[in-house]
């Protein structure tokens, strides 16, 4: 917990089902009549050592089995939004994952309302107000990500974009195209996955094949001159994860990690906490995280909170936008 007052910050890389913290997984799994593989919240946060993305999403797709009605969400979004308020956060773009609920026989309309009603209570219950982005997994079939759109259509008024997730490399965004075509023509917003394992062609081919507006992750970009300069052209936000990283050994350490680089390159990076359960910290711990490995400065942290706010889905209420860029001008930072 930061022992001074976070700064006002928009989160937009934020898996919902990557809060699930062990706790509330057992408390879950007892009330639904789940067994769980690990004996106890101990055993199961020593299983929390991972080699690489893959071995994450083993232990997160195994888990996800103790959400099952509606409440079960409604309770998980509930807990993200009060220690997310706690670490700063205002503003929170969250992820689901449909197709992992699904097809395991948990209907999308039980996953969409209980998150809506967590959400529908965030303002005034935790001064965050939050928009929903599904997200489809990049190692099932195109067809599967079509039917999940269209099983989304009723609820498009409860959902702001969509994403690409799951297991990176050998799974590139391309073939994906034509659901993001009618993501698009629905109105939604696009988002992906890129270059979280993968190289910067990841990002490219999103950027080209998808017509994405922000990049998640995008951490080896500094690999492609050109590619930087087309982000840096085009003023793409890219939302890092830099707990995640680490624990997912895309680096080694975080003074390893390129974000202070790419803040100098001009790249629009914001800092974003991924699956903070899994990884070891919320949205502000990714900010001490980053301040204390690469010495960034008061300057630098403000333009990562700035940038979280100008790279935020806000275009309909531009006036939310700018009381949130003034709070970031506001924030003093404290010794
Ligand atoms: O960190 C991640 N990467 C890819 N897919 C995911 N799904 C949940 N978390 C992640
Ligand atoms: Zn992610």
């Amino acid at each position: 917990m930061p022992t001074s007052v976070p700064i006002p910050k928009a989160e937009l890389h934020l898996h919902i089902e990557g809060t699930l913290e062990p706790e509330l997984a057992f408390a879950l799994a007892a009330r639904n009549g789940v067994t769980l593989s690990h004996d106890d919240t101990l055993a199961l946060r020593s299983a929390f050592a991972f080699q690489d993305l893959q071995s994450f999403l083993d232990l997160y797709y195994e888990l996800m089995a103790v959400l099952r009605t509606e409440r079960d969400f409604e309770e998980l979004a509930d807990a993200y939004l009060a220690r997310a308020a706690a670490q700063g956060v205002r503003h929170a773009e969250i992820f689901f994952d449909p197709q992992a609920h699904t097809s395991r026989g948990v209907p999308f309309g039980t996953v969409v309302e209980g998150l809506g009603r967590a959400l529908d209570r965030s303002v005034e219950r935790y001064g965050i107000s939050t928009r929903l982005i599904m997200c489809f997994l990049r190692d099932q079939p195109v067809v599967s990500a079509l039917a999940t759109l269209a099983e989304a259509e009723p609820y498009l008024g409860r959902i702001t974009g969509v994403g690409l997730d799951s297991a990176e490399l050998g799974n590139p965004p391309g073939p994906f195209r034509e659901v993001y075509e009618r993501a698009a023509a629905l109105g939604l917003h696009r988002v992906a996955h890129a270059g979280e394992e993968g190289g910067p062609e990841y990002v490219t081919e999103a950027l080209d094949a998808l017509g994405v507006e922000r990049v998640d992750h995008g951490r080896r970009v500094l690999e492609d001159p050109a590619l930087v300069a087309r982000l840096v052209r085009e003023q793409i936000p890219l939302t890092l994860c830099p707990l995640s990283n680490v624990r997912l050994r895309g680096i080694d350490t975080m003074e390893q990690h390129p974000l202070r680089d790419m803040l100098d390159a001009g790249l629009k990076c914001t800092v974003n906490s991924d699956d903070p359960s899994y990884f070891g910290g919320y949205a502000q711990d990714n900010f001490d995280a980053v301040r204390t490995a690469l010495g960034l400065t008061e300057d630098q942290e403000r333009t990562l909170a700035r940038n979280s706010f100008e790279a935020a889905f806000l275009e309909d209420d531009e006036e939310l936008r700018t009381r949130y860029l003034k709070a970031v001008e506001a924030h003093r930072f404290q010794g």
